[in-house]
């Protein structure tokens, strides 16, 4: 309790006045740097703030609130305070702001004693001190944590602190004031100093750099483990030549502190009077600032000193009031420290709540990561299947390709592009078979070119090539889409007719022989005449059968050579179906 109205509220007694400013910013710069070592200046600056007509950036504005807050704690407006740094806090301000802020809000629960609330902004400022790089925000908010814990009655964790503090490169102040704590946590875990050394160097270097107030402190643990140890005139002695600069201090809780343990001391020299002189010094100096350990102490001063002075009616009313008093100092004290631990205890179960979701969401990511690999996997195969199967389709697709082609070829007469042999003699035989089932007719014509071999001889092989292919194609013109035209080999060639009955055939076999004689050779660069002899047959005439049909064409063409030529034979009659044109 008597520090941390000491961290917000030490000032120096020293009043600066500034010449008029020239901008808001330069005046909040300044304000912010003296706030602690000159009130009123610093409140007078506040004020130029308050009536400049220049309007506040939003940084501006946080450092603004940020002073104002500190003026506010200053003045005992605590709760509004509160308020400010709590709107900080939850504004857009900068990171450093916000743990300006949430340090000065620690504070301001110190002063008010809320401890439960003052732990649970301390785990906030953890959480934010990872996200701020300037040093004097974190140091202040170092030294605020360390002050607060052992406020709290958190010994060990107000030593650590310090201690981190301590290795830090900090200005004098922070290094005074974490040096008090260090001391401070050390004597109440064991309430002897182990080392007199370092609390003797603190001392000194508090008074070095002017913070006489901390230096009383200091003084005022160690005279109280000398006390403890027995080392009594030791005590009296410092006690006793800090005496003016304590009182110097005008700071009640820490006079109070020092009379009492003058008191004490002299209580245990067996000199009752003085030691009652002192205990109502105490007594008189702190009764007025509400409940402390000074009053505490001092009350036993008097009780036990009027008690050896053998004032009984004194001794009962001091007794009955250090009773209340350290009641309610004991109360007070497991008061801040269940807090403390309520807040602790509440922040492990946040973060165990915290893990077991990070868990969960470790395991709904995993689980997420997994269905989208499976998904993944799922396309890859399709894609692959996919793959497969048109590679299997352009693979039978060109297999098929391959297939007709070969076939084709072996279908196929490779000079004319009709049907060969082979495969004529096939087709052939299913349509006569077809005519036959059907009782249809179903005629057979057979042509030669003539004189083909004289072609050849005159005109050359190509010339021969090319007069074959032009009489196929004149030929064709006239075979309708259902009559199968075919090379039965050299220059001869067959038509199968189905449907038709023989005098139907010839009339056809005359227009294609009319067709081939009128070939013009031109294109060939030889003037020459084309015709073929043609033989027709019937199934009327031969029956059913290819072999018999084409044996009676044949004769009939044989008839056509032997007679002249360029003319249509019928099987069967001795003379020429039609004669040439
Ligand atoms: N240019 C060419 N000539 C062929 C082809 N196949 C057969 N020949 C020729 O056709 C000729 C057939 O001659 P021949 O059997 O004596 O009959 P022709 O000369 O037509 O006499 P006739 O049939 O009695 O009118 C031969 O000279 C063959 O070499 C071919 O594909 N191309």
């Amino acid at each position: 309790m008597r520090f941390a109205a000491v961290v917000v509220g030490f000032v120096a007694s020293i009043l600066l006045t500034f010449p008029s400013l020239a901008d808001v910013s330069s005046l909040l710069d300044r304000a912010d740097k003296i706030r602690s070592s000159d009130f009123s200046g610093f409140e007078a600056l506040i004020t130029e703030i308050e009536q400049s007509d220049e309007t506040l950036t939003p940084q501006q504005m946080h450092l603004y609130n940020l002073l104002k807050g500190y003026q506010l704690t200053f003045t005992g407006k605590v709760d509004e305070a509160i308020a400010l740094y709590q709107s900080i806090e939850n504004s857009n301000a900068s990171d450093t702001f916000k743990l300006r802020a949430l340090s000065s809000l620690v504070n301001n629960y110190a002063v008010k004693r809320d401890f439960y609330l003052g732990a649970k902004a301390i785990n906030r400022l953890f959480d934010l001190r990872e996200k701020v790089q300037d040093e004097t925000a974190l140091e202040s908010s170092y030294l605020v944590v360390a002050i607060f814990y052992n406020q709290a009655q958190q010994f060990s964790l107000g030593l650590n602190v310090a201690k981190q503090l301590l290795e830090r490169d900090v200005s004098n102040r922070t290094q005074c004031f974490a040096r008090h704590v260090k001391v401070e946590a050390e004597f109440e875990l064991v309430k002897i100093l182990s080392d007199y050394q370092y609390a003797k160097q603190s001392i000194e270097f508090c008074k070095k750099h002017n913070e006489v107030l901390v230096a009383s402190i200091i003084i005022a643990t160690m005279a109280e483990s000398l006390t403890n140890e027995g080392r009594i005139t030791e005590s009296l002695n410092l006690l006793q030549d800090a005496e003016k600069d304590t009182l110097a201090s005008q700071y009640p809780p820490i006079i109070g502190v020092f009379y009492a343990l003058i008191g004490k001391n002299y209580l245990l020299l067996d000199q009752p009077d003085l030691a009652k002189s002192y205990g109502l010094k105490a007594y008189n100096t702190i009764q007025n600032f509400g409940m402390s350990i000074a009053l505490v102490k001092s009350l036993e001063v008097l009780y036990k000193a009027t008690e050896a002075q053998g004032d009984y009616p004194q001794t009962i009313s001091y007794l009955k009031l250090y009773n209340e008093a350290e009641k309610a100092y004991l109360d007070d004290k497991k008061t801040r420290s269940l807090s403390f631990q309520q807040a602790k205890y509440e922040k492990i179960e946040k973060d165990n709540t915290i893990v077991i979701l990070d868990k969960q969401n470790a395991l709904l990511r995993t689980q997420a990561e997994l269905a989208d690999e499976q998904s993944r996997n799922n396309r890859l195969a399709l894609t692959l299947a996919i793959t497969l199967l048109i590679l299997l389709f352009l693979w039978l697709y060109r297999s098929r390709k391959i297939q007709t082609k070969l076939r084709k070829l072996a279908e196929t007469d490779e000079l004319t592009g009709i049907s060969n042999r082979h495969y004529f003699n096939d087709r052939a035989q299913r349509i006569i078979e077809q005519a036959q089932q059907q009782k249809q007719p179903v005629s057979f014509v057979l042509f030669d070119l003539d004189h083909f071999k004289k072609v050849n001889d005159t005109y050359g092989h190509q010339t021969g090539d090319w007069a074959l292919r032009k009489s196929v194609l004149e030929a064709k013109t006239v075979c309708r889409s259902i009559d199968l035209i075919g090379r039965m080999g050299g220059e001869e060639f067959g038509i199968i007719l189905p449907g038709c009955s023989v005098d139907e055939a010839v009339k056809v076999a005359e227009i294609c022989r009319v067709a081939i004689e009128r070939i013009d050779t031109g294109e060939t660069e030889h003037k020459f005449k084309i015709t073929a002899s043609f033989g027709v047959s019937d199934a009327s005439l031969c029956g059913y059968s290819l072999e018999r049909l084409f044996a009676g064409a044949d004769t009939a063409l044989y008839d056509s050579k032997e007679n002249g030529r360029n003319r249509v034979y019928r099987y069967n009659t001795s003379k020429p179906s039609l004669t040439p044109t």
